[in-house]
């Protein structure tokens, strides 16, 4: 009997084809009220999920007797109780690495957006108000030679502080739970205290995984240490931040300027007060959202899916089991 599969986004053909040939596979192009009791059904009878953007918790996963696996299609998996997933014996597969440049591109793209007023600009352009050069009032301030502070120095802030050192001659400095030597050696990234990030860096950058711990990090407190130069950058989740206390800094002046690609709640809801602030660059939560980094996402969470159904290691476990998994070649 084949296993059953359910993928709960929208596979590229090819990929959805290697699923299809060794499993039984219920496919959904998301979830949404419409498809959320068939999608309930489908879950509670499957080996295998993968897919990305759903929570998942008890009362999905529950009547799920004999899930095996679920293989996220991200790198984040805070919409995940991992606690639960391992008291079950539910493997938790993820994307680490493969998005790891484009996201930084994104970050980067963001803290040049916001600087140089790209978007404002940009717009003024295409309204056709641009009747004469520009003077002062849309001048933006420079990105080169100023200071990044990174609040997290993982894979993807590691790839922004080369960007910012190597790339743009910046001074970087970081907020770790561990000192990262190589990036040290690298780019001369510096390890700080938070209240010394914030008081120093022209560009503060978020880069750090939604937990238990780093929800609300960045509070009013954080903001009110910040200088009125700062440009705040948000790429990694927006609930690491008390959106409140940010848009209260931006049009208090206590920050100059954000640029978000994730947000408390998303779609960020159209009547949200951030999209009215011209300080603020807004994007649509697309890190990783290039053809080429999406369908390796999506390639990896399908070979991690087939390993995890035939015992094999994943590349990539967020809660490796603690028995050992088959050798390679041996299919249980
Ligand atoms: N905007 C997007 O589309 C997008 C794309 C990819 C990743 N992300 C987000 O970015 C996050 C980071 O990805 P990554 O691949 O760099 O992860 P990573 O695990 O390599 O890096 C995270 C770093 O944060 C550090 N950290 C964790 N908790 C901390 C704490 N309380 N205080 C200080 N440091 C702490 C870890 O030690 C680690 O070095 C992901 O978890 C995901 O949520 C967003
Ligand atoms: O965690 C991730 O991988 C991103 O947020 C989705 O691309």
């Amino acid at each position: 009997m084949k296993k059953r599969v359910v993928a709960y986004k929208k596979l590229p053909p090819a990929l959805l084809a290697r699923l299809t040939e060794r499993f039984e596979v219920s496919a959904f192009d998301g979830v949404n009220d419409a498809n959320r009791a068939a999608f309930a059904e489908a879950v509670a009878s499957a080996h295998g999920l993968i897919g990305a953007s759903v929570r998942m918790d008890a009362a999905l996963l529950d009547p799920a007797r004999e899930l095996e696996i679920i293989s996220t299609i991200s790198v984040g998996y805070d919409t995940f109780d991992v606690d639960y997933l391992t008291r079950r014996g539910i493997l938790l597969a993820h994307t680490p690495d493969v998005l790891t440049e484009t996201t930084a591109d994104t970050v980067f793209a963001l803290i040049l957006a916001t600087a140089r007023r790209v978007v404002e600009l940009a717009e003024l352009v295409k309204a056709g108000h641009w009747q004469r050069s520009i003077g002062p009032a849309h001048f933006g301030v420079d990105v080169h030679h100023k200071t990044l502070g990174l609040i997290g120095l993982g894979r993807i802030g590691q790839a922004v502080a080369r960007r910012a050192n190597l790339g743009f001659g910046m001074n970087v400095v970081y907020y770790s739970r561990h000192a990262v030597p190589e990036a040290e050696a690298a780019y001369g990234a510096r390890r700080v205290e938070l209240d010394e990030l914030y008081a120093s860096a022209d560009f503060v950058c978020v880069v750090l995984p939604l937990t238990a711990e780093t929800e609300q990090l960045i509070d009013a407190d954080a903001f009110a240490r910040m200088r009125p130069e700062t440009i705040f950058i948000n790429g990694s989740r927006g609930r690491i931040v008390d959106e409140a206390a940010l848009i209260q800094a931006l049009k208090s002046g206590a920050i100059h300027g954000a640029g978000l690609d994730v947000f408390e709640r998303e779609p960020l809801p159209a009547d949200s007060p951030l999209l009215q602030l011209p300080n603020v660059v807004a994007l649509p939560h697309i890190g990783s959202a290039t053809h080429e980094t999406r369908f390796a996402m999506a390639e990896m969470a399908v070979d991690n899916l087939i390993a995890g159904l035939n015992g094999q290691r994943p590349r990539a476990v967020v809660n490796p089991p603690s028995r050992p998994f088959a050798i390679e070649g041996e299919v249980r």
